[in-house]
């Protein structure tokens, strides 16, 4: 029975603010360029609602600007895509960023592809994608990039280690799986068409649930002393009644045998909002050159 530690990505997530804060006040004071972070909703998902919100407070409390843009579930393809093409223009703007999912009727891949790159603080961008599986600059999907800055925090380096990552997303899994392998893990990519997934996740020194499937990852799929970032946020209603948040991972059951985990929430959420400034300043600092 070991102690399990817990990771603050929120206490993380607040210091990586703060100093993200200074340097863009250093960024402006030196070049008079405010970094700007344009986000795009379409529809009216209340939680997406809520992230957009809170994506808008600490993009203002950090120094830079906030423009957002909200349209009716109906909107037309071409009309987001003109919105997006305005957005490319704007000088004001460095970073965009159009929250997902989108309503059915619009091409996800359609709307991404026409972001400008360099603008593409989610890093979703098939230019992006392709220039971090080959090793050059590139902006990286922010949740990815909050659960490496986590591990290394915690762990130091990463060479060698078995990493298990749950879910095989374009915007998690995959980039994911590029990061860890940068850090010279040993990667595999695991789904819901795995053989023996528990036994997959036991191979795991550092083990990740990205399959946004409520507590799917049980205690006895953990290795002793494993890392385990948890990277689900599932509504879900407890025997009371209530709405509760919970991971992909079985948070209880991880005490006494994971060697630390993320919560959820105050895990990997809000690492994920401070990567997306730290994004919209980089796309900043690459635009003024
Ligand atoms: N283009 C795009 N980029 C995204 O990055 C993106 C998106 N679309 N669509 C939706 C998901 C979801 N997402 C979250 C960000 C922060 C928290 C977060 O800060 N969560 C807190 C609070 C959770 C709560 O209380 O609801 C926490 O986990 O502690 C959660 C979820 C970004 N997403």
């Amino acid at each position: 029975m070991v102690e399990t530690r817990l990771i603050d990505g929120k206490a993380f997530a607040q210091t990586m603010r703060a100093r993200l804060k200074g340097e863009v006040a250093v960024f402006t004071a030196e070049t008079g360029v405010t970094p700007g972070l344009a986000v795009v909703l379409v529809g009216e998902d209340p939680a997406s609602a809520v992230y957009v919100r809170n994506k808008g407070r600490q993009t203002v409390e950090a120094g830079m600007a906030s423009f957002e843009h909200r349209l009716p579930a109906n909107t037309a393809q071409e009309d987001v895509l003109a919105l997006v093409k305005a957005l490319n223009a704007d000088d004001d703007v460095h970073g965009i960023l159009v929250q997902l999912p989108l309503p059915s009727h619009i091409d996800t891949q359609a709307v991404l592809a026409t972001i400008d790159p360099a603008k593409d603080v989610d890093g979703f961008h098939v230019v992006n994608a392709g220039r971090l599986a080959v090793g050059l600059d590139a902006l990286v999907p922010c949740t990815p990039l909050g659960c490496v800055m986590l591990l290394k925090d915690t762990l130091g380096s990463l060479a060698g280690l078995e990493a298990v990552v749950v879910g095989r997303s374009n915007i998690v899994g995959k980039p994911l799986a590029q990061l860890l392998l940068r850090e010279d893990c040993t990667v595999t990519i695991a789904h819901s068409r795995t053989r023996d997934l528990p036994g997959v996740c036991r191979r795991a020194d550092i083990l990740i649930g990205a399959v946004g499937r409520p507590e799917m990852i049980r205690g006895d799929w953990i290795k002793p002393g494993a890392t385990v970032i948890d990277v689900g946020i599932n509504r879900v209603t407890g025997a009371d009644g209530k709405n509760r948040l919970v991971g992909d991972v079985a948070f209880e059951e991880a005490q006494g045998i994971a060697g630390a985990i993320t919560p959820v929430p105050g895990g990997v959420g809000p690492m994920t909002i401070a990567c997306l400034l730290a994004n919209t300043l980089t796309a900043a600092r690459w635009r003024v050159g």
